[in-house]
């Protein structure tokens, strides 16, 4: 994969043994990705041997997570989504927004239930946070717990829930109303519960090799420790986007390397007046921007990682990257798709799949507008959202 200024010279063993093996992980045992893109499934069956590989939450430490290096984690994402989206967020969303909420604000108990068993991709879980009537101002939620007894009955809806009709376990941020000002709290929902349903989102034209759903709670009754003990505000659900967010600034480069190489590669076999197409200035031209533009990417991701590492990153530092890369990778994916021609529109060259999967990639976890917004409100001090 390209890496024009060498940035892998400087992996430690332990981050080029993960590169390697998440490359050869997705090379056995995922040849299928665009037959799933053409049908809308997901691959669940490697579900468990992601996690054997350790692809869940490895930047966390302790119930048997190893806390590899932020970069460590970066390059995963980024080779997984070089495979697809939809399997970068399925680590996401597993690692990101399930086990890191659990593992942050969770009690012991909560901890010793979900961490191994989720880590082990033995269970899966869902992130719910986005409502029907809100998506980019999510404090403004309906779902709310009243407090009855020892028990918590919550209701409302959660819509575009990536995995929620194939979890076991829903993180579902609502509002406390037993509380002073009704504060955002997390609450661990298991699925089979009475009163919780599912329902699958079909007819997805991106991201369709990811399963999403919806999740409708009708006077679901839970023990109130299933209760996040250790955060109250939005400052809960948002602590999990930033961390879900740098995996995305570094999966959107993943996705973009492998539309590069797909073109670079085509425009080497594939002829026309008598030539390679690549021997043309005008597919040249192509290539080096899409590398360039790669380049500058991956050179955001690598600081981005040294500032997580040291403790100094900023969420505004990762809504420019995740903004900055999936636009890059939104970009470059309808390049490569170009240079390929009419077979570019096929299942049978990944180009096509990562444009259509950017759309979605450019629009969750915050939409590009809502970054560009979070980094105008930090370089002005005002803010613009209302
Ligand atoms: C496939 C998929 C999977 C997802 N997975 C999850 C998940 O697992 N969990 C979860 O909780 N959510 C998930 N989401 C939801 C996602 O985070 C939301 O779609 C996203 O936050 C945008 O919300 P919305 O769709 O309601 O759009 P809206 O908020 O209605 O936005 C519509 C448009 O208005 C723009 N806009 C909104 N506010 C402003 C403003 N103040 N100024 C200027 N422009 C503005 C937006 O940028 C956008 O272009 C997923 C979404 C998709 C598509």
């Amino acid at each position: 994969m390209i890496d024009y200024f060498d940035l892998e010279a400087s992996l430690s063993q332990e981050e080029r043994l993960l590169v390697d093996s998440a490359r050869s992980f997705v090379e056995g045992e995922i040849d299928d990705m665009g037959d799933h893109w053409i049908e809308g499934t997901f691959p669940t069956e490697v579900i468990p041997k992601m996690g054997e590989m350790g692809f869940y939450a490895p930047n966390l430490e302790g119930y048997g997570l190893p806390g590899v290096s932020e970069t460590s984690y970066g390059l995963l994402m980024r080779e997984l989504e070089a495979c697809d989206s939809g399997l970068r967020s399925m680590a996401s969303v597993q690692g990101a927004l399930v086990m890191y909420p659990i593992h942050a604000f969770g009690s012991d108990e909560q901890k010793e239930e979900w961490l191994p068993a989720l880590g082990e991709g033995e269970a899966v879980g869902c992130f719910g946070l986005t409502e029907p009537e809100h998506g980019s101002n999510p404090s403004a939620m309906e779902t709310h717990a009243e407090k009855e007894g020892d028990e918590y009955v919550l209701n409302g809806s959660k819509t575009w829930i990536t995995n929620s009709p194939i979890s076991d376990v829903a993180v579902v941020w609502a509002r406390d109303r037993s509380e002073e000002d009704d504060p955002v709290r997390g609450f661990l929902v298991e699925t089979d519960r009475d009163g919780v349903t599912t329902n699958k989102i079909d007819e997805k034209l991106s991201l369709r090799a990811s399963i999403t759903g919806e999740i409708a709670l009708q006077n679901v009754e839970i023990p109130e420790e299933n209760r996040l003990p250790g955060v109250s505000g939005m400052k809960g659900p948002l602590s999990c986007l930033t961390q879900a967010r740098y995996g995305i600034a570094w999966g959107a480069v993943g996705a973009a390397q492998d539309c590069f190489e797909t073109a670079r590669q085509y425009a080497t076999d594939r002829e026309q007046f008598g030539k390679p197409i690549g021997g043309f200035q005008l597919q040249q031209r192509k290539l080096a921007e899409m590398a360039t533009q790669i380049t500058l990417a991956q050179l955001l991701a690598h600081r981005l990682a040294e500032l997580k590492e040291s403790g100094e990153m900023r969420p505004q530092h990762v809504s420019m990257a995740k903004r900055n890369n999936v636009r890059m990778a939104r970009d470059q994916s309808r390049i490569a798709r170009e240079m390929l021609g009419g077979n570019g529109i096929t299942a049978d060259y990944s180009p096509m799949r990562h444009m259509t999967n950017m759309e979605t990639v450019y629009t969750y976890e915050g939409t590009h507008d809502i970054h560009t917004l979070i980094l105008g409100e930090d370089l002005t001090g005002m803010q613009a959202y209302q």
